[in-house]
Protein backbone atom coordinates (compact mmCIF):
# COMPACT_ATOMS: atom_id res chain seq x y z
CA UNK A 1 0.00 0.00 0.00
CA UNK A 2 1.62 3.83 -0.34
CA UNK A 3 2.10 5.73 2.00
CA UNK A 4 -0.75 8.18 2.16
CA UNK A 5 -3.14 5.35 2.07
CA UNK A 6 -1.13 3.47 5.26
CA UNK A 7 -1.47 7.50 6.63
CA UNK A 8 -5.20 7.55 6.04
CA UNK A 9 -5.71 4.23 7.76
CA UNK A 10 -3.52 4.99 10.77
CA UNK A 11 -5.85 8.65 11.12
CA UNK A 12 -8.91 7.12 10.91
CA UNK A 13 -8.35 5.08 13.20
CA UNK A 14 -6.72 7.69 16.05
CA UNK A 15 -9.88 9.74 15.59
CA UNK A 16 -12.59 10.08 18.09
CA UNK A 17 -15.33 11.54 16.02
CA UNK A 18 -14.97 8.73 13.23
CA UNK A 19 -18.18 7.08 15.00
CA UNK A 20 -20.29 10.62 14.56
CA UNK A 21 -20.27 9.52 10.85
CA UNK A 22 -23.06 7.39 11.56
CA UNK A 23 -25.38 9.49 12.56
CA UNK A 24 -25.81 10.16 9.10
CA UNK A 25 -27.32 8.55 5.73
CA UNK A 26 -24.16 8.51 3.32
CA UNK A 27 -23.09 6.20 0.55
CA UNK A 28 -19.96 5.47 -0.72
CA UNK A 29 -19.23 9.00 -2.52
CA UNK A 30 -16.43 10.94 -1.30
CA UNK A 31 -18.89 14.13 -0.04
CA UNK A 32 -16.75 17.00 0.17
CA UNK A 33 -19.11 19.75 -0.39
CA UNK A 34 -20.91 19.97 2.85
CA UNK A 35 -20.18 23.70 2.89
CA UNK A 36 -22.89 23.94 0.01
CA UNK A 37 -25.65 21.30 1.35
CA UNK A 38 -24.62 19.76 4.61
CA UNK A 39 -25.48 15.42 4.22
CA UNK A 40 -28.37 14.10 5.89
CA UNK A 41 -28.43 13.43 9.61
CA UNK A 42 -30.21 10.00 10.13
CA UNK A 43 -32.44 11.59 12.48
CA UNK A 44 -34.22 13.84 10.16
CA UNK A 45 -36.46 11.85 7.86
CA UNK A 46 -38.56 10.08 10.79
CA UNK A 47 -38.80 12.86 12.41
CA UNK A 48 -40.17 15.04 9.03
CA UNK A 49 -42.75 12.59 9.08
CA UNK A 50 -43.90 13.14 12.79
CA UNK A 51 -44.12 17.23 12.15
CA UNK A 52 -46.22 16.40 9.14
CA UNK A 53 -48.58 13.35 9.95
CA UNK A 54 -48.81 13.65 13.52
CA UNK A 55 -48.07 17.40 14.07
CA UNK A 56 -49.61 18.98 11.56
CA UNK A 57 -51.96 16.04 10.02
CA UNK A 58 -53.45 14.93 13.65
CA UNK A 59 -53.40 17.95 15.54
CA UNK A 60 -53.14 20.78 13.66
CA UNK A 61 -53.18 24.22 14.59
CA UNK A 62 -53.32 22.95 18.29
CA UNK A 63 -49.68 21.91 17.41
CA UNK A 64 -48.41 25.88 17.50
CA UNK A 65 -48.56 25.42 21.55
CA UNK A 66 -48.45 22.13 21.92
CA UNK A 67 -45.91 20.37 19.48
CA UNK A 68 -43.89 23.64 20.46
CA UNK A 69 -44.37 25.59 16.62
CA UNK A 70 -44.61 29.27 18.20
CA UNK A 71 -41.05 29.02 20.53
CA UNK A 72 -39.47 26.91 17.66
CA UNK A 73 -37.33 30.09 16.08
CA UNK A 74 -35.89 30.78 19.57
CA UNK A 75 -35.48 27.42 21.21
CA UNK A 76 -33.67 26.08 18.23
CA UNK A 77 -31.29 29.69 18.26
CA UNK A 78 -30.96 28.54 21.80
CA UNK A 79 -29.53 25.15 20.54
CA UNK A 80 -27.14 26.36 17.86
CA UNK A 81 -25.46 29.16 20.65
CA UNK A 82 -23.11 26.78 22.09
CA UNK A 83 -21.88 25.83 18.72
CA UNK A 84 -21.14 29.41 18.16
CA UNK A 85 -20.12 30.43 21.17
CA UNK A 86 -23.21 32.44 22.26
CA UNK A 87 -25.38 32.48 25.58
CA UNK A 88 -28.55 31.33 25.44
CA UNK A 89 -31.02 34.16 24.38
CA UNK A 90 -29.31 36.02 21.68
CA UNK A 91 -30.39 34.12 18.50
CA UNK A 92 -33.51 33.77 16.38
CA UNK A 93 -33.92 30.93 13.15
CA UNK A 94 -35.70 32.00 10.55
CA UNK A 95 -35.51 33.45 6.91
CA UNK A 96 -32.73 33.51 4.69
CA UNK A 97 -29.11 34.54 5.57
CA UNK A 98 -29.82 37.23 2.93
CA UNK A 99 -32.85 38.82 4.45
CA UNK A 100 -31.15 38.14 8.24
CA UNK A 101 -28.12 40.13 6.45
CA UNK A 102 -30.97 43.11 5.61
CA UNK A 103 -32.29 42.98 9.04
CA UNK A 104 -28.96 42.97 10.64
CA UNK A 105 -26.98 45.80 8.84
CA UNK A 106 -30.00 48.38 8.61
CA UNK A 107 -29.77 47.98 12.64
CA UNK A 108 -26.38 48.34 12.78
CA UNK A 109 -26.63 51.60 10.68
CA UNK A 110 -29.69 53.26 12.93
CA UNK A 111 -27.71 51.72 16.48
CA UNK A 112 -24.87 53.91 15.08
CA UNK A 113 -26.52 57.14 14.26
CA UNK A 114 -26.96 59.84 12.10
CA UNK A 115 -23.80 61.19 11.67
CA UNK A 116 -22.18 57.73 10.83
CA UNK A 117 -22.51 58.20 7.38
CA UNK A 118 -20.64 55.33 5.83
CA UNK A 119 -21.19 51.52 5.06
CA UNK A 120 -17.95 49.13 4.89
CA UNK A 121 -18.19 45.86 3.29
CA UNK A 122 -16.01 43.19 2.66
CA UNK A 123 -14.63 43.06 -1.34
CA UNK A 124 -14.40 39.09 -1.43
CA UNK A 125 -17.95 38.57 0.25
CA UNK A 126 -20.27 36.35 -1.44
CA UNK A 127 -22.35 38.31 -3.75
CA UNK A 128 -25.34 38.59 -1.53
CA UNK A 129 -23.64 39.82 0.92
CA UNK A 130 -22.71 43.09 -1.31
CA UNK A 131 -25.92 43.27 -3.39
CA UNK A 132 -27.60 43.64 0.48
CA UNK A 133 -25.28 45.73 1.63
CA UNK A 134 -25.70 48.20 -1.59
CA UNK A 135 -29.12 48.15 -1.11
CA UNK A 136 -29.49 49.09 2.69
CA UNK A 137 -27.19 51.67 1.72
CA UNK A 138 -29.33 53.09 -0.88
CA UNK A 139 -32.26 52.98 1.94
CA UNK A 140 -30.64 54.31 4.62
CA UNK A 141 -28.84 57.11 2.94
CA UNK A 142 -25.33 56.28 3.37
CA UNK A 143 -22.08 55.68 1.45
CA UNK A 144 -20.81 51.92 0.73
CA UNK A 145 -17.29 51.10 0.12
CA UNK A 146 -15.89 48.03 -0.50
CA UNK A 147 -12.75 46.94 1.23
CA UNK A 148 -10.85 43.28 1.68
CA UNK A 149 -11.04 42.10 5.78
CA UNK A 150 -6.96 43.45 5.57
CA UNK A 151 -7.84 47.05 4.54
CA UNK A 152 -10.71 47.69 7.21
CA UNK A 153 -8.58 48.69 10.45
CA UNK A 154 -7.44 51.51 7.65
CA UNK A 155 -10.75 52.26 5.81
CA UNK A 156 -12.50 52.61 9.50
CA UNK A 157 -13.11 56.00 10.72
CA UNK A 158 -15.65 57.90 12.56
CA UNK A 159 -17.88 58.63 9.15
CA UNK A 160 -18.23 54.64 9.73
CA UNK A 161 -21.31 53.44 10.55
CA UNK A 162 -21.00 49.63 10.29
CA UNK A 163 -19.22 46.74 8.65
CA UNK A 164 -20.20 43.51 7.47
CA UNK A 165 -17.63 40.66 6.86
CA UNK A 166 -17.25 36.85 6.41
CA UNK A 167 -15.65 35.03 8.91
CA UNK A 168 -14.20 32.35 6.27
CA UNK A 169 -14.39 33.59 2.77
CA UNK A 170 -16.65 31.21 0.84
CA UNK A 171 -14.36 31.15 -2.61
CA UNK A 172 -10.41 30.83 -0.91
CA UNK A 173 -11.14 29.33 2.61
CA UNK A 174 -9.57 31.81 4.06
CA UNK A 175 -10.48 32.47 7.95
CA UNK A 176 -10.52 35.48 8.62
CA UNK A 177 -9.26 37.62 12.22
CA UNK A 178 -12.98 37.85 14.00
CA UNK A 179 -11.48 38.71 17.44
CA UNK A 180 -8.87 41.64 16.01
CA UNK A 181 -11.29 43.16 13.05
CA UNK A 182 -14.16 43.06 15.72
CA UNK A 183 -11.99 45.17 18.47
CA UNK A 184 -11.26 47.84 16.09
CA UNK A 185 -14.26 48.13 14.60
CA UNK A 186 -15.22 49.02 18.06
CA UNK A 187 -12.17 51.63 18.81
CA UNK A 188 -14.02 53.05 15.40
CA UNK A 189 -17.37 53.30 17.38
CA UNK A 190 -19.12 51.44 14.67
CA UNK A 191 -21.23 47.81 14.76
CA UNK A 192 -19.37 44.83 13.57
CA UNK A 193 -21.76 42.67 11.64
CA UNK A 194 -20.61 39.17 10.78
CA UNK A 195 -21.49 36.34 7.78
CA UNK A 196 -20.68 33.01 9.77
CA UNK A 197 -21.92 30.69 6.77
CA UNK A 198 -18.93 29.14 6.09
CA UNK A 199 -17.75 29.09 9.80
CA UNK A 200 -20.61 27.78 12.03
CA UNK A 201 -20.30 24.27 12.82
CA UNK A 202 -16.39 23.67 11.58
CA UNK A 203 -14.77 26.15 14.02
CA UNK A 204 -15.23 28.26 17.20
CA UNK A 205 -16.35 31.51 16.41
CA UNK A 206 -16.90 32.89 19.77
CA UNK A 207 -19.40 35.39 19.45
CA UNK A 208 -19.67 36.79 22.73
CA UNK A 209 -16.42 36.28 23.86
CA UNK A 210 -14.89 38.40 21.02
CA UNK A 211 -18.28 41.38 21.35
CA UNK A 212 -19.76 40.48 18.34
CA UNK A 213 -22.59 42.96 18.21
CA UNK A 214 -24.42 41.38 15.02
CA UNK A 215 -23.84 38.22 13.32
CA UNK A 216 -26.04 36.08 10.97
CA UNK A 217 -25.00 32.78 9.26
CA UNK A 218 -27.03 29.71 6.74
CA UNK A 219 -27.73 25.99 8.64
CA UNK A 220 -27.47 24.57 5.40
CA UNK A 221 -23.56 23.65 5.27
CA UNK A 222 -21.47 22.85 8.52
CA UNK A 223 -24.98 22.52 10.40
CA UNK A 224 -26.49 20.46 7.86
CA UNK A 225 -30.15 21.50 8.09
CA UNK A 226 -31.15 21.02 4.69
CA UNK A 227 -31.93 22.37 1.28
CA UNK A 228 -33.07 26.12 2.55
CA UNK A 229 -33.29 25.70 6.07
CA UNK A 230 -33.78 28.82 7.65
CA UNK A 231 -31.03 30.79 8.71
CA UNK A 232 -30.18 32.53 12.08
CA UNK A 233 -29.18 36.16 13.47
CA UNK A 234 -27.59 37.20 16.83
CA UNK A 235 -28.00 40.26 18.56
CA UNK A 236 -25.86 40.59 21.32
CA UNK A 237 -27.50 40.99 24.63
CA UNK A 238 -26.38 44.17 25.20
CA UNK A 239 -27.56 46.05 21.84
CA UNK A 240 -31.10 43.60 21.77
CA UNK A 241 -33.19 47.32 23.61
CA UNK A 242 -31.65 49.10 20.70
CA UNK A 243 -32.31 46.46 17.80
CA UNK A 244 -34.88 48.72 15.50
CA UNK A 245 -35.78 45.79 13.50
CA UNK A 246 -36.37 47.23 9.16
CA UNK A 247 -38.81 44.18 9.15
CA UNK A 248 -41.42 44.19 12.40
CA UNK A 249 -43.45 41.58 11.56
CA UNK A 250 -46.26 40.47 14.23
CA UNK A 251 -44.29 37.53 15.26
CA UNK A 252 -41.38 39.85 16.76
CA UNK A 253 -43.96 42.08 18.52
CA UNK A 254 -44.39 42.15 22.32
CA UNK A 255 -47.76 40.78 21.90
CA UNK A 256 -48.16 39.24 19.19
CA UNK A 257 -51.80 37.98 19.41
CA UNK A 258 -52.90 41.25 21.01
CA UNK A 259 -53.45 42.26 17.33
CA UNK A 260 -53.05 45.78 17.92
CA UNK A 261 -52.16 48.65 15.51
CA UNK A 262 -49.84 50.00 17.05
CA UNK A 263 -46.15 48.37 16.99
CA UNK A 264 -44.44 47.30 20.10
CA UNK A 265 -41.07 44.91 20.20
CA UNK A 266 -40.90 42.19 21.79
CA UNK A 267 -37.66 41.91 24.02
CA UNK A 268 -34.71 39.93 23.65
CA UNK A 269 -33.62 38.11 20.43
CA UNK A 270 -37.58 37.72 19.59
CA UNK A 271 -37.14 41.34 17.74
CA UNK A 272 -35.49 39.50 14.90
CA UNK A 273 -38.30 37.77 14.12
CA UNK A 274 -40.32 38.84 11.08
CA UNK A 275 -43.49 36.63 10.50
CA UNK A 276 -44.52 32.96 10.62
CA UNK A 277 -41.73 30.62 10.72
CA UNK A 278 -41.51 27.78 7.99
CA UNK A 279 -42.33 24.99 10.52
CA UNK A 280 -41.46 22.36 8.31
CA UNK A 281 -37.67 23.42 7.18
CA UNK A 282 -37.36 24.45 11.24
CA UNK A 283 -37.89 21.65 12.67
CA UNK A 284 -36.03 19.38 10.24
CA UNK A 285 -33.06 21.56 11.20
CA UNK A 286 -33.83 21.35 15.22
CA UNK A 287 -33.73 17.24 14.61
CA UNK A 288 -30.49 17.46 12.43
CA UNK A 289 -28.92 19.27 15.45
CA UNK A 290 -29.01 16.15 17.10
CA UNK A 291 -26.13 14.97 15.43
CA UNK A 292 -24.40 17.84 17.93
CA UNK A 293 -25.14 16.37 21.00
CA UNK A 294 -22.03 15.31 23.27
CA UNK A 295 -19.60 16.96 20.52
CA UNK A 296 -17.21 19.66 21.19
CA UNK A 297 -16.79 22.30 18.80
CA UNK A 298 -12.66 22.12 19.53
CA UNK A 299 -12.79 18.71 18.65
CA UNK A 300 -14.46 19.02 15.06
CA UNK A 301 -11.95 22.49 14.85
CA UNK A 302 -8.69 20.03 15.61
CA UNK A 303 -9.97 17.07 12.98
CA UNK A 304 -10.79 19.51 9.92
CA UNK A 305 -7.28 21.36 10.35
CA UNK A 306 -5.79 17.34 10.44
CA UNK A 307 -7.31 16.81 7.67
CA UNK A 308 -7.39 19.68 5.30
CA UNK A 309 -3.58 19.21 6.25
CA UNK A 310 -3.55 15.88 5.08
CA UNK A 311 -5.73 16.48 1.92
CA UNK A 312 -3.22 18.95 0.69
CA UNK A 313 -0.46 16.38 1.39
CA UNK A 314 -2.06 14.45 -0.54
CA UNK A 315 -2.62 16.30 -3.49
CA UNK A 316 1.32 17.36 -3.50
CA UNK A 317 2.01 13.30 -3.57
CA UNK A 318 -0.76 12.73 -6.01
CA UNK A 319 -1.54 15.90 -8.17
CA UNK A 320 1.15 16.80 -11.41
CA UNK A 321 3.28 20.03 -10.32
CA UNK A 322 1.62 23.36 -11.73
CA UNK A 323 -1.89 20.95 -12.51
CA UNK A 324 -3.34 23.29 -9.52
CA UNK A 325 -2.86 25.81 -6.64
CA UNK A 326 -3.84 25.88 -3.56
CA UNK A 327 -6.07 29.50 -2.90
CA UNK A 328 -6.02 28.47 1.21
CA UNK A 329 -3.87 29.81 3.38
CA UNK A 330 -1.48 28.05 4.97
CA UNK A 331 -1.09 28.87 8.46
CA UNK A 332 -4.02 27.02 10.30
CA UNK A 333 -4.93 30.47 11.99
CA UNK A 334 -6.36 31.62 8.45
CA UNK A 335 -7.70 28.47 7.48
CA UNK A 336 -11.33 27.29 7.61
CA UNK A 337 -12.43 24.09 6.45
CA UNK A 338 -12.15 23.97 3.08
CA UNK A 339 -9.50 23.90 0.42
CA UNK A 340 -9.42 25.85 -2.98
CA UNK A 341 -7.35 25.19 -5.94
CA UNK A 342 -6.92 27.02 -8.47
CA UNK A 343 -7.15 25.08 -11.66
CA UNK A 344 -6.96 25.57 -15.34
CA UNK A 345 -9.97 23.54 -16.33
CA UNK A 346 -11.99 23.74 -12.95
CA UNK A 347 -15.30 23.14 -14.16
CA UNK A 348 -14.31 19.93 -16.65
CA UNK A 349 -12.47 18.27 -13.80
CA UNK A 350 -14.59 19.23 -11.19
CA UNK A 351 -17.36 17.00 -13.39
CA UNK A 352 -14.74 14.50 -13.97
CA UNK A 353 -14.72 14.44 -9.96
CA UNK A 354 -18.05 13.80 -9.37
CA UNK A 355 -18.62 11.22 -11.96
CA UNK A 356 -15.97 9.38 -10.21
CA UNK A 357 -17.39 9.65 -7.24
CA UNK A 358 -15.97 12.22 -5.47
CA UNK A 359 -18.21 15.49 -5.24
CA UNK A 360 -16.95 19.00 -4.55
CA UNK A 361 -17.92 22.07 -6.49
CA UNK A 362 -16.65 24.42 -8.94
CA UNK A 363 -16.67 28.06 -7.81
CA UNK A 364 -16.32 30.59 -11.28
CA UNK A 365 -13.88 31.33 -12.91
CA UNK A 366 -11.40 28.79 -12.33
CA UNK A 367 -11.85 27.17 -8.80
CA UNK A 368 -12.60 23.87 -7.31
CA UNK A 369 -13.59 24.04 -4.03
CA UNK A 370 -13.39 20.29 -1.19
CA UNK A 371 -15.34 21.08 1.77
CA UNK A 372 -14.41 18.97 5.02
CA UNK A 373 -17.64 18.62 7.78
CA UNK A 374 -15.18 16.85 10.56
CA UNK A 375 -18.34 15.14 11.49
CA UNK A 376 -18.75 12.41 8.69
CA UNK A 377 -15.59 13.46 6.47
CA UNK A 378 -12.41 10.93 7.45
CA UNK A 379 -9.00 11.17 6.05
CA UNK A 380 -9.54 7.62 3.95
CA UNK A 381 -12.20 9.94 2.08
CA UNK A 382 -9.23 13.00 1.63
CA UNK A 383 -6.67 10.55 0.32
CA UNK A 384 -9.17 9.17 -2.31
CA UNK A 385 -10.28 12.47 -3.38
CA UNK A 386 -6.49 13.73 -4.06
CA UNK A 387 -5.82 10.16 -5.82
CA UNK A 388 -9.14 10.68 -8.08
CA UNK A 389 -8.16 14.26 -8.49
CA UNK A 390 -4.55 13.66 -9.63
CA UNK A 391 -5.71 10.95 -12.13
CA UNK A 392 -8.66 13.65 -13.73
CA UNK A 393 -5.93 15.94 -13.83
CA UNK A 394 -3.36 13.12 -15.89
CA UNK A 395 -1.23 12.43 -12.92
CA UNK A 396 0.54 8.57 -11.95
C1 LIG B 1 -21.13 33.75 2.94
C2 LIG B 1 -22.51 33.45 2.44
N1 LIG B 1 -23.52 34.31 2.73
C3 LIG B 1 -24.76 34.06 2.30
C4 LIG B 1 -25.07 32.94 1.56
C5 LIG B 1 -26.41 32.65 1.03
O1 LIG B 1 -27.47 33.30 1.55
P1 LIG B 1 -28.91 32.67 1.45
O2 LIG B 1 -29.01 31.65 2.55
O3 LIG B 1 -29.80 33.83 1.64
O4 LIG B 1 -29.07 32.03 0.12
C6 LIG B 1 -24.05 32.02 1.25
C7 LIG B 1 -24.31 30.80 0.46
O5 LIG B 1 -25.31 30.54 -0.14
C8 LIG B 1 -22.74 32.31 1.70
O6 LIG B 1 -21.75 31.47 1.40
N1 LIG C 1 -27.58 27.84 -0.91
C1 LIG C 1 -27.23 27.25 -2.07
C2 LIG C 1 -28.21 26.78 -2.96
C3 LIG C 1 -27.87 26.16 -4.15
C4 LIG C 1 -26.55 25.99 -4.46
C5 LIG C 1 -25.56 26.45 -3.61
C6 LIG C 1 -25.89 27.10 -2.44
C7 LIG C 1 -24.87 27.62 -1.53
O1 LIG C 1 -25.09 27.69 -0.35
C8 LIG C 1 -23.61 28.08 -2.09
C9 LIG C 1 -22.63 28.49 -1.02
N2 LIG C 1 -23.07 29.62 -0.24
C10 LIG C 1 -21.26 28.80 -1.53
O2 LIG C 1 -20.42 29.16 -0.72
O3 LIG C 1 -20.98 28.69 -2.70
Amino acid sequence: MSEPVLKAEKLDAADDLAPLRDRFLLDDVVYLDGNSLGALPAGVPDRVADVVRRQWGELRIRSWDESGWWTAPERIGDRIAPLVGAAAGQIVVGDSTSVNIFKALVAAVRMAGEDRTEILVDASTFPTDGYIASSVARLTGRTLRAVTPAEVPAALSGRTAAVLLNHVDYRTGRLHDLPSLTAAVHAAGAVAVWDLCHSAGALPVGLDEHGVDLAVGCTYKYLNGGPGAPAYLYVRRSLQDRFDSPLPGWNSHVEPFGMRPEYAPAPGALRGRVGTPDILSMLALEAALEVWDGVSIDAVRAKSLALTDFFLECVAAYVPGGRVESLTPVPHEERGSQVALRCADAGDAMKRLIERGVVGDFRAPDVLRFGFTPLYVGFADAERAARVLGEVLGGA
